[in-house]
């Protein structure tokens, strides 16, 4: 559905908050028996925020699902069928979806946390990992430039956008957004998770239930696997047999910016194809500078994702006449 300018600004303000105050909700799970009591006012913060998350999403989902019982009526009436022109979205499918075991379908509010998960899960981390690809490509000219002159080589002089097919004749580009993703992940852990019985790992016992993590960020900075771990260098990713670096670590894990295994982020394909989409163009369209005197500051923030603390500020100047 195409919404207005405000509703989407809604949107985004009920998701930047859930976002910026993540770490200081996150806290509350620990303990909730004693959180509830000690921390009574954060509580109250997080229902009324999500509240109001609630508040801009539902009426959404309602809308989608009228129009799809409409559509359903319209057709039986018309004895005609209106799926072809149809374009299915994220709320479709979790609306038609029903659990197996409780063979019963999603409640609104189960669906709000589905809706945020893949906001922010689809928005928040792509942009992220844009900036501090961007931030290096400003950093460092050179490597700005060497990007630059495999772009020239692939796409037409004048040409104002690169398409899909052209990416996939950038294996410079492909080396970037891989060099990005390993030296600055934008989730430094993956999501929670659990052990359904107990497990030995290492000279460890998980107990059942336990939850476990992995250290994303110091795997792909570990010196034991990688070179001069801590410094930008895109050309480690470029391999001499044109054999494609495997991000699902199902061969070997050297990195996982997007988890690995069972639980592996379902769109990375899509996050790279973004990732190079974005970059390739933007170094096509413009050339960016350091604004002067400025180096660009590497430091971390912890939010939602690892952001860059001081966010990049560049100059930037057309390249097409
Ligand atoms: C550079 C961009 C991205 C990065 C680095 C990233 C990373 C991750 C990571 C680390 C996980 C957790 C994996 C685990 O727990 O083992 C994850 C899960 C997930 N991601 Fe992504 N992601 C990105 C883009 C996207 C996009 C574009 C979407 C949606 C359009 C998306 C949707 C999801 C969803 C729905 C999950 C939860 C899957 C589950 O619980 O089984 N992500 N992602």
């Amino acid at each position: 559905d195409k919404h207005d300018e405000n509703q989407i600004k809604k949107i985004m303000g009920v998701q930047r908050q859930m976002i910026v105050n993540f770490s200081k909700f996150n806290i509350l799970n620990f303990w909730p028996g004693v959180t509830k009591i000690v921390l009574r006012n954060r509580w109250r913060e997080l229902f009324s925020l999500r509240r109001c998350q609630e508040d801009v999403l539902i009426p959404l989902i309602r809308a989608r699902k009228k129009a799809k019982e409409e559509r359903v009526n319209k057709s039986k009436e018309d004895k005609k069928d209106y799926e072809d022109e149809y374009v299915l979205c994220y709320v479709d499918t979790i609306l038609a979806l029903e659990l197996p075991e409780e063979k019963r379908k999603l409640n609104e509010e189960e669906m709000v946390s589905l809706c945020s998960e893949f906001l922010n899960g689809g928005t928040d981390t792509t942009s992220t990992a844009l900036q501090w690809i961007m931030a290096n490509l400003v950093k460092y000219p050179q490597i700005q430039e060497k990007l630059f002159m495999e772009i020239k080589g692939v796409v037409q002089d004048g040409e104002e956008n690169i398409k899909e097919e052209e990416l996939q004749k950038m294996p410079y580009l492909k080396a970037i957004i891989l060099e990005g993703l390993r030296r600055h992940p934008p989730g430094h852990f993956v999501l929670p998770h659990a052990v359904t019985e107990d497990a030995v790992l290492g000279k460890y016992v998980v107990p059942k239930d336990g939850t476990i993590n992995f250290m994303v960020a110091e795997m792909g900075w570990n010196p034991k696997v990688w070179e001069d771990p801590m410094a930008f260098k895109p050309e480690r990713f470029l391999s001499s047999g044109g054999e494609t670096f495997d991000i699902t670590g199902s061969r070997e894990i050297k990195m996982m910016p997007f988890g690995a295994g069972r639980r592996i982020c379902p769109a990375y394909g899509l996050a790279i194809l973004h990732l190079e989409y974005f970059v390739a163009n933007l170094i096509w369209r413009f050339e960016w500078k350091a604004v002067d005197g400025d180096d660009v500051d590497l430091s971390e923030k912890e939010e939602f994702t690892v952001v860059m603390k001081n966010p990049l500020q560049a100059q930037i100047c057309p390249r097409l006449k």
